[in-house]
C-alpha cells in the first residue's frame, strides 16, 4: 500500500507542497484536482520516486523507500504523461516494451492495439495515437501503481472518455494515481478525489472502493543485450555526427597503425638490404698511414684464425658490368655488376661447380636470371661472358666463362671468382706490374664460427698500422637511429591525432548526453537506474570505438596488400615487403580503447548528476 507522509518540497524559495500526508488504496482511481501551479505533478513526481528532493516520507507497504527509489519504481510505478514522453529514436515496439530493456516484465497481452499503428513510424503518429502508445506503454510493465499526469488532456472529449473507461478497467487490479483538470470527468470516473490549493491538501472525497482483483500476467524476461541495443539505436539516431566520429578516429588509428609498421619493419628490411649489399661477415681495412695494400700483406691476413678471404680493389680500375658482346660493355645485355658479397666456398651451388681457374666465374642466381631472361639458367653453364673494367677512361673487357650458379639471389648482380683473380687477370690487359698497383681499401670476411669484434680485436693487435672496421655496422646503426627519430615523431603526432578525436568523441558524447538528457530520464521512470544510462552511453561510444577498429583492421590488410606490390614495383623484389603487425595494432587499440574511456568520464559524470524531473521537463 502507498502512503506519503509530511512531504513538503520547495524550489528555491517557493514552498510547492506543504506537509502533505495521504493514504492511497490498492485498487482503484485515485484523482488529484486543483488550479494550476498549486503542485499537483511535483507531487506525482514524488509518488513516482524520479523526485528524490523533498522532506518526508515515502512508503510502501508501510516501509519507506526513499533510499531505494530505482527498486521501487521498477517493482510498483508506471506512468502516463501530459506530453506522452516518448522517444523519437525508438520504434514504436520499443517504445512501448521500454521497461523490457530494464527488468523482466509481467506483460498483458496487446498485440491488437499495436496492429493499427504498426504501419507508422512515431514522427508520423497523430497526438492521439501518441496518448495511445503511451498507454500501451505504461500498460506493458504491470505495476501496482499507474501515474497519470493530464491523461486525457490532449484528447477530444469521446476519446478522453474512452481513455477514462481503460483506466478504469486498469483500476480493478492496481492503482491508479491520476492528476487532471477535468472535473467533471474526473468525479464521472474516480473512486476518491484529493483537492489541492497551494500545496496543500484541502479536501477528501471518497465517491466508492475498489477491490483489487490479482491477475497473473506471463513474465517476459529483459530483453538480451539490451543496453547494447538502446546504444546503438541512439548512435543510428545521430548517424551522420556517428559517422564523423568513426572517420576521425579510423583515419588516425590507420595512420597510426601504418606509420609504425612502415617503420618498424622497414628498420628490419634495411638492416637486410645492407647486409644483402655489405655483408655482415665483412672487415674493411685500410692503412693508417696512406700506404698502399699489397698482396702479401692479404695472404699474411688470409691465414689468421678466423679469416676466410681477403681481398683488394685496386684503387683506378672499376668494374662497369658483364654481357655477352665482346666488342664494347654498353650493349642491353650488359649488367651492371656489383662487388662481390661474400666467399663463395660458402655459398651453395644450384648449377655447376666452383671455380678452378682464375678465368672461371660463378654468377648468383638472381644475376643468372636477369643475364638469361626467362630461359633455362642452367645452359648458361660454359658460356663466355665479358667483364668490362674501366681504367683511366680506357674500358677492357675480360673473358670468364662461367661454371657455375650459386642458389643466391642479391640486391645487385653478383659474380665470384677466385682470390685475386681480376687482379692477375687485369694485370695482362693493362700490362701493369702487380707490385705497382695501388690499393687503399681490403676487405676481409671472417668464419661463420667467429665474432667479427673478436678478430678485430686480435687483427688490430698484430696489424696496429692498419685501421680495421664492420662493414656495415655503422650504416646500420646510423638507419636505427634515425628509424628510431622518425619513429618518435610518428607515434607523438599519432597519439596528438588519436588523443584529439578522442576528445571530439568524449565532447560529441557529452553534447549528445545533454541532447537527449529528456529522454535518458524517460527511460529512468521506466525502469532504468544511473548506472543503466552510463551503460547505453558508454557502449555507444564503445560502438564508435568497435566499428573504427574493425574498419582500421580491414583497411590497414589493404594498405599492407597495396605497399607491398607498390614496393615489388619499385623495387622489383619481395626483399621490401610488409606484414601485418599484430603487436602494434594490439598496443594501439588497447591504448585507444583506454583513451575512449577516459574520455566518456564527464558524460557519465553528468548522467550521474542528472535531475530527473529537471531533464523531463526539457
Ligand atoms: N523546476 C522548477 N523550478 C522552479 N519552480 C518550479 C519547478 N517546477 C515547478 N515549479 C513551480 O512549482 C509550482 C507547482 O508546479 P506543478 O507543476 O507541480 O503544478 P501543477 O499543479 O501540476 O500545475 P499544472 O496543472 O499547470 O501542471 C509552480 O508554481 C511551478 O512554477
Amino acid at each position: 500500500m502507498l502512503e506519503v507522509q509530511h512531504i513538503s518540497k520547495r524550489y528555491h524559495y517557493q514552498k510547492v507542497l506543504n506537509d502533505i500526508s495521504l493514504c492511497f488504496p490498492k485498487a482503484g482511481i485515485v484523482a488529484i484536482v486543483g488550479p494550476s501551479g498549486c503542485g499537483k505533478t511535483t507531487l506525482l513526481h514524488i509518488l513516482g520516486g524520479i523526485d528524490r528532493d523533498f522532506q518526508g516520507e515515502l512508503l510502501w507497504n508501510g516501509r519507506s523507500v526513499k533510499h531505494r527509489l530505482t527498486r521501487y519504481r521498477r517493482r510498483h510505478i508506471s506512468f502516463i504523461f501530459q506530453q506522452f514522453h516518448l522517444i523519437m529514436w525508438l520504434s514504436l515496439k520499443q517504445n512501448i516494451s521500454l521497461p523490457r530493456f530494464f527488468h523482466k516484465q509481467e506483460k498483458a497481452d496487446f498485440a491488437l492495439e499495436m496492429d493499427a499503428l504498426k504501419q507508422q513510424s512515431l514522427t508520423s503518429l497523430s497526438m492521439g495515437q501518441r496518448q495511445r502508445l503511451a498507454y500501451l506503454r505504461s500498460h506493458y510493465h504491470h505495476s501496482d501503481i499507474l501515474l497519470c499526469d493530464e491523461p486525457t488532456g490532449s484528447l477530444d472529449p469521446q476519446y478522453a472518455k474512452a481513455v477514462m473507461e481503460l483506466l478504469k478497467n486498469e483500476a480493478k487490479h492496481r492503482l491508479v494515481i491520476l492528476v487532471s483538470h477535468d472535473e467533471k470527468l474526473v468525479k464521472e470516473y474516480s473512486d476518491e478525489i484529493y483537492y489541492m490549493q497551494d500545496g496543500e491538501i484541502i479536501n477528501h472525497d471518497i465517491l466508492s472502493s475498489q477491490k483489487r482483483i490479482e491477475h497473473f500476467p506471463t513474465i517476459h524476461h529483459q530483453y538480451v543485450f539490451s543496453h547494447m541495443r538502446l546504444a546503438f539505436a541512439s548512435l543510428w539516431s545521430h548517424k551522420g555526427r556517428s559517422l564523423q566520429l568513426i572517420m576521425g578516429l579510423l583515419l588516425s588509428l590507420l595512420c597510426i597503425v601504418t606509420a609504425l609498421t612502415l617503420t618498424r619493419h622497414l628498420e628490419e628490411q634495411f638492416h637486410q638490404y645492407i647486409y644483402s649489399l655489405v655483408p655482415a661477415s665483412g672487415i674493411s681495412f685500410q692503412s693508417r698511414y696512406q700506404q698502399s695494400l699489397s698482396l702479401e700483406l692479404l695472404d699474411q691476413m688470409q691465414n689468421q684464425a678466423g679469416i676466410i678471404k681477403s681481398e683488394m680493389f685496386l684503387d683506378d680500375y672499376e668494374c662497369l658490368g658483364i654481357g655477352f658482346e665482346s666488342d664494347h660493355y654498353e650493349q642491353s645485355q650488359t649488367l651492371f655488376i656489383g662487388d662481390d658479397t661474400s666467399p663463395y666456398t660458402y655459398l651453395s651451388l644450384q648449377y655447376g661447380q666452383y671455380p678452378q681457374a682464375n678465368n672461371e666465374i660463378l654468377l648468383s642466381l638472381s644475376t643468372a636470371r636477369h643475364l638469361y631472361g626467362e630461359q633455362d639458367v642452367s645452359s648458361l653453364i660454359g658460356q663466355n661472358v665479358y667483364a668490362w673494367y674501366q681504367h683511366d677512361w680506357e674500358v677492357k673487357g675480360i673473358c670468364y666463362k662461367i661454371v657455375g650458379i650459386t642458389n643466391q639471389t642479391t640486391t645487385l648482380d653478383t659474380l665470384y671468382q677466385m682470390n685475386h683473380a681480376y687482379i692477375h687477370l687485369l694485370k695482362d690487359v693493362y700490362t701493369y706490374d702487380v707490385n705497382q698497383v695501388t690499393s687503399h681499401l681490403g676487405i676481409l670476411y671472417v668464419h661463420p664460427d667467429y665474432q667479427r669484434e673478436d678478430v678485430i680485436k686480435q687483427l688490430q693487435k698484430q696489424y696496429p698500422d692498419y685501421e680495421f672496421m664492420e662493414i656495415g655496422k655503422s650504416t646500420t646503426q646510423n638507419v636505427s637511429k634515425t628509424l628510431e627519430q622518425v619513429n618518435m615523431i610518428l607515434a607523438i603526432f599519432s597519439l596528438l591525432a588519436i588523443l584529439s578525436s578522442l576528445f571530439l568523441i568524449g565532447e560529441v558524447m557529452f553534447l549528445n548526453v545533454v541532447q537527449k538528457k529528456k529522454d535518458l530520464a524517460i527511460m529512468k521512470c521506466f525502469g532504468a537506474s544511473s548506472l543503466d544510462i552510463m551503460k547505453i552511453v558508454f557502449y555507444e561510444s564503445l560502438q564508435i570505438l568497435f566499428i573504427a577498429q574493425s574498419s582500421c583492421l580491414i583497411l590497414y590488410y589493404q594498405i599492407i596488400q597495396i605497399l607491398n606490390t607498390f614496393m615489388k614495383d619499385v623495387f622489383g623484389s619481395e626483399m621490401f615487403s610488409l606484414q601485418m603487425d599484430m603487436y602494434v595494432v594490439g598496443v594501439v587499440f588497447v591504448l585507444c580503447a583506454l583513451l575512449v574511456f577516459i574520455s566518456q568520464c564527464p558524460p557519465l559524470f553528468y548522467i550521474l548528476k542528472m535531475n530527473t524531473v529537471q531533464a523531463l521537463k526539457e
